[in-house]
C-alpha cells in the first residue's frame, strides 16, 4: 500500500457531528461514507443521498464512489453509476446515488454507512490521431468473440 495522500475536506452545516469517512480495517481499500440525511428509497427508486461533505482532491487523483457489498446482497441497494466519479476540481457536496433493487422500502438514517470512497490515481489521455492503427490477433473481435462463458478446454 502506498503512503496516504492528503485530501482537503470541508464539513457542510448538515454534516456537523458526523464521523468522517473512514477505513474500518487497516487493509481496507475504501472508506465507509455516512448519510447526512434520513430518507426512504422505495423499490425501483433512486436518491442522491447527502453526505454533508465537500472535498478538494489533489490533481492527479479522483475519488470513486462504490457500493457496499453487504447492502447489495442483503437489501438490493447499489450505486447505479458505480463507480461514481468525484473530479478533483469538484467543490460541491459529495452525494451518493443509491438505487433500490430490493422488494421493500429501504430506510436510511443519518449516520448510516451507505457506500465506500476509494481514492485512485488518474492519468489523463492525450489523443494522438492516426489514419491506421496497428494490427493485432484480436482485431475487431469483442463482445464474446473468444467464446461464451463455458469452461476453457
Ligand atoms: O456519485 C457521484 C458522482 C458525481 N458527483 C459529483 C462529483 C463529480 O465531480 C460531479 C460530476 O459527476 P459526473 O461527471 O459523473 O456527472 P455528469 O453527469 O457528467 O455531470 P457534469 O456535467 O457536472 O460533469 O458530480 C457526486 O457527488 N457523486
Ligand atoms: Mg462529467
Amino acid at each position: 500500500m502506498t503512503d496516504p495522500v492528503g485530501v482537503r475536506l470541508k464539513r457542510l452545516p448538515h454534516g456537523e457531528g458526523l464521523a468522517l469517512p473512514a477505513y474500518t480495517t487497516s487493509g481496507a481499500a475504501g472508506m465507509d461514507v455516512l448519510a447526512a440525511e434520513d430518507c426512504v428509497i422505495a423499490p425501483g427508486q433512486r436518491h442522491a443521498v447527502a453526505t454533508g461533505l465537500a472535498v478538494a482532491i489533489p490533481q492527479g487523483y479522483e475519488i470513486q464512489v462504490r457500493p457496499r457489498s453487504g447492502l447489495a446482497l442483503k437489501h438490493g441497494i447499489t450505486v447505479p453509476n458505480t463507480p461514481g466519479t468525484i473530479d478533483s476540481d469538484y467543490r460541491g457536496e459529495l452525494k451518493v446515488i443509491l438505487i433500490n433493487h430490493g422488494a421493500g422500502d429501504f430506510t436510511i438514517q443519518r449516520g448510516d454507512r451507505i457506500a465506500q470512497l476509494v481514492l485512485a490515481p488518474v492519468t489523463q489521455a492525450a489523443w494522438e490521431e492516426v489514419g491506421e492503427l496497428d494490427t493485432t490477433t484480436r482485431g475487431a473481435g469483442g463482445f464474446g468473440s473468444t467464446g461464451g462463458h463455458a469452461k476453457l478446454a
